[in-house]
């Protein structure tokens, strides 16, 4: 199947005609062509998003939240079609597609369709002055909306939501690894009578198109999920232009486990939050630390868990690890598997390519533990974004901290424990902009999400993206 651009309300090749090849990567195999789009494909969705403004700047919150909450309501009429989409188009389990992405994107819509209702701004009253002060939180334009391939409808319309909901026009662009889905919503977009031009879909590679959104000169905003690496030449590009920058980027997550926490929901947890998605999501808790009390007792169980996860197709549903993303990314993910042996790393489960049966050619890679002994080595310093995690245990309170910290990442943590004390110590000395307690990824879309250090800048999640997608400006006013 072909994809298109979405301008302006329209399906469209792009002006130059150029195309890349979209994959299924649970039989690597080519299935389709993306458009690679050019600066002329970008300066035409910006002309449609521009002339959109002002008509939907001003449309009432209460339009506006009508359709956005229809936008919802399709995504969930249509779940599966969309959820067999994303799984071909990304290699992730039907299952997960079903569950998790397709239905997160619906909530994306509805919870900002909620949300708008409920944002208000500021006002201050200069006692003894005469004076009042109002804010006024007035939507910036148009803006740039750029997402990756590991969650791909589920991140795209979790900036989108916001930023239409705030009364701006976009002009936003999926991976270019997995575009189907975001194709998709063009079409429910149009059929849930989103105006046109508020929302521009233009396909195509990062360095060609997506550099064409950022260096943009009107484009005023630019929220990015992706790669730190990206994320920083993104900021390199963006600041000179004093645009507004959220960059929610890469992850090396401790997951710390105490010998009083809950063993078997931690168990159960761990087997989720080390090979959800292929491990590939920012958030999975790749470094394992655990306390040395239990430390031999949690290899042998966690081993025979993993042990009993089926690598397959992703179109069966009983099927917990689909395929990797991409060959370049299997190939990445591979490699730093085969450095294990240089950093006195040890295999302790998998670490091998997987041969499915009727796929052989796709991209499947067995989930892999390493037990390691140094926080310093590769493996737990640099973001392999794979279904791969590494063990080592510790003593003490204040050496777990350390190693937990001793990262250049701080997205996000996960700890363990039932000592009110320990949880309250270590919740306030990571340093990350998330900490999971006695649970993972467990998501109330009104919370704060982002990361500190280099896992990026700004937060996403409830009023603070509409704060983002929103200027501020106050009103000063002196009476008699
Ligand atoms: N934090 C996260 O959630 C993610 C982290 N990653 C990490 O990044 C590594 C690289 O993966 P990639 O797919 O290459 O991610 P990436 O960061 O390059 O891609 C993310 C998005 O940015 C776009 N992009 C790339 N270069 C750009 C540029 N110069 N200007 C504007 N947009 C640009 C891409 O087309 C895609 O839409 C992965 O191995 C993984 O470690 C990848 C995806 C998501
Ligand atoms: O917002 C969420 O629930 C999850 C976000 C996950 C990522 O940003 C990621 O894996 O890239």
């Amino acid at each position: 199947m072909n994809i298109k651009n979405y301008i302006n309300g329209k399906f469209e090749d792009p002006i130059h005609g150029a195309y890349i090849d979209n994959y299924n990567p649970s039989r690597g195999e080519i299935y389709g062509q993306t458009p690679n789009s050019s600066k002329e494909d970008v300066e035409k969705a910006y002309k449609s998003a521009a002339k959109a403004f002002p008509s939907w700047s001003n449309t009432t919150l209460d339009e506006r939240s009508k359709i956005l909450s229809k936008i919802a309501d399709l995504i969930l009429e249509k779940l599966e079609v969309l959820a067999a989409a994303e799984s071909k188009d990304n290699g992730k389990p039907i299952s997960l597609a079903k569950q998790i992405d397709i239905p997160r994107a619906a909530s994306n819509f509805q919870f900002f369709a909620n949300a708008i209702t409920q944002f208000s701004s500021e006002s201050h009253e200069s006692v003894g002055l005469n004076a009042v002060n109002f804010t006024l939180r007035q939507p910036l334009g148009v803006v740039g909306c750029i997402s990756p391939w590991n969650l791909p409808l589920y991140l795209f319309t979790w900036k989108i939501a916001p930023a239409i909901a705030s009364g701006n026009c976009v002009v936003a662009k999926p991976s270019e690894i997995t575009p189907m889905t975001a194709y998709l919503l063009g079409e429910i977009c149009n059929e849930a009578g989103l105006p046109k031009g508020i929302l521009n879909i233009v396909h195509g590679l990062g360095t060609s198109t997506g550099q064409a959104i950022v260096e943009h000169p009107n484009i005023k905003a630019i929220s990015f999920t992706g790669g730190t690496k990206t994320g920083a030449h993104i900021a390199r590009v963006a600041a000179p232009m004093f645009k507004k920058l959220s960059l929610e980027l890469g992850g090396k997550n401790p997951n710390i486990i105490f010998a009083d926490c809950d063993y078997d929901k931690m168990l159960a947890t761990t087997i989720r939050s080390s090979f959800a998605n292929q491990g590939q999501i920012c958030l999975c808790g790749s470094r394992i630390f655990v306390e040395e009390k239990i430390y031999e007792k949690f290899k042998n169980d966690f081993i025979k868990k993993v042990a009993e996860l089926k690598v397959g197709n992703p179109s069966e549903e009983t099927t917990n690890i689909g395929a990797m993303v991409s060959k370049e990314h299997l190939e990445k993910v591979k490699r730093y598997i085969d450095i294990a042996e240089q950093e006195n790393g040890k295999i302790l489960f998998g670490g091998n390519k997987v041969e499915v049966r009727g796929s052989e050619n796709g991209y499947y890679l067995q989930p892999t533990i390493i037990e390691v002994s140094d926080n310093n080595c590769r493996l737990n310093q640099e973001e392999i974004f794979g279904p791969v995690v590494t063990v080592m245990s510790f003593k003490t309170d204040e050496e777990v901290l350390q190693l937990a910290n001793d990262v250049k990442y701080g997205l996000s943590a996960t700890l363990w424990t039932n000592n009110l004390s320990r949880t309250m110590q270590f919740s306030k000395q990571l340093q990350t902009g998330i900490v999971w307690v006695n649970t993972w990824m467990l998501r109330d879309l009104r919370t704060t999400f982002g990361g500190a250090k280099e896992s990026g800048v700004g937060r996403e999640g409830g009023f603070e993206a509409l704060r983002f997608f929103t200027e501020p400006k106050n009103i000063c006013i002196e009476y008699e």
